[in-house]
């Protein structure tokens, strides 16, 4: 999807939701475990009541890999059935990957191709030739981890290399990979008194912002310091939309979580325009 695209579905939904699909068999309503592929129909059931109040959806890939072959069977179908049902939302795989060069095409292609994402999650910390292997789809999104929600970013990303933080360093330099255009950065919304910093260095890139709801982020303190003049911002929530319930009103209990993030993220574009 072109960022253009993407751009225009914020401002039509009012709207820079992403809905994470991490869906867990341990937590799903007990109801669909006799279904066939309780995951795909959990996801279904999701993404159906959600799509009017979001523009992403974010399977995170440890979800799916944790049942092996099921597992990727589910992943398949859900990114199907988003492509087929709803090609206007914006698809992520979150998987958090990047390798030597050759590697990193085998992962680009698998989920570029094979399951046909518009964009990857990947740990810049093998460089550029671990990177570069994903810009060279062109038509594609390669999601760069910069200053990520958990404690543990304090451990190594906000350290200081050259007198500059690492996260500051990893923004940096990854502008001159080939095809940085297509790039964009994860911020946790954790840690979003940090976002005014990242503004100066990447001020037009759009950043994914997980961490909202379950782990304590504020909307609000995002929008503050993250939204740019083309809105720049996917903000994610996982657990906090699609386990708003556990008994058979789940979607709908849904759909209600995103809805309540919709008009306070309308409520913030009105602010920009
Ligand atoms: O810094 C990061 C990077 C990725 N994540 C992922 O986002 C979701 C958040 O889920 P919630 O249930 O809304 O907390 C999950 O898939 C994480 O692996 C992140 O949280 N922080």
């Amino acid at each position: 999807m072109k960022i253009e695209t993407l751009i225009d579905q914020i401002n039509k939904k009012k709207s820079f939701l992403c809905v994470g699909l991490d869906t867990d068999l341990e937590k799903i309503p007990n109801h669909l475990l006799k279904e066939e592929d309780p995951i795909f129909s959990f996801n279904k059931a999701i993404i159906d009541a959600t799509q009017e109040f979001c523009v992403a959806y974010k399977p995170n890939i440890a979800f799916y890999e944790a049942y092996g072959l099921n597992g990727w069977k589910s992943l398949e179908k859900t990114i199907n059935y988003l492509n087929l049902n709803y090609p206007e939302q914006f698809t992520i795989a979150d998987a958090k990957r990047g390798d030597i060069g050759n590697t990193s095409t085998r992962y680009a292609k698998a989920f570029f191709e094979e399951l046909a994402f518009d964009s990857i999650t990947i740990v810049p910390y093998m460089g550029r030739d671990s990177v570069e292997p994903f810009l060279e789809f062109t038509d594609k999104h390669t999601i760069l981890l910069a200053l990520t929600s958990n404690q543990g970013a304090f451990d190594f990303q906000t350290k200081k290399v050259n007198e500059k933080e690492l996260y500051k360093e990893v923004l940096s330099v990854s502008k001159s990979y080939k095809n940085s255009e297509n790039l964009m950065y994860v911020v946790g919304a954790t840690k979003a008194e940090y976002l005014r910093d990242i503004r100066e260095i990447i001020p037009d890139s759009f950043l994914l912002v997980p961490g909202v709801g379950a782990q304590g982020g504020n909307l609000q303190e995002v929008c503050n310091y993250g939204l740019n003049s083309n809105v720049g911002l996917l903000v994610n929530s996982s657990r906090g939309i699609i386990y708003a319930s556990t008994e058979e009103d789940f979607a709908h209990k849904a759909a209600l979580k995103a809805k309540e993030m919709q008009i306070q993220m309308a409520e913030e574009l009105k602010k920009l325009y």
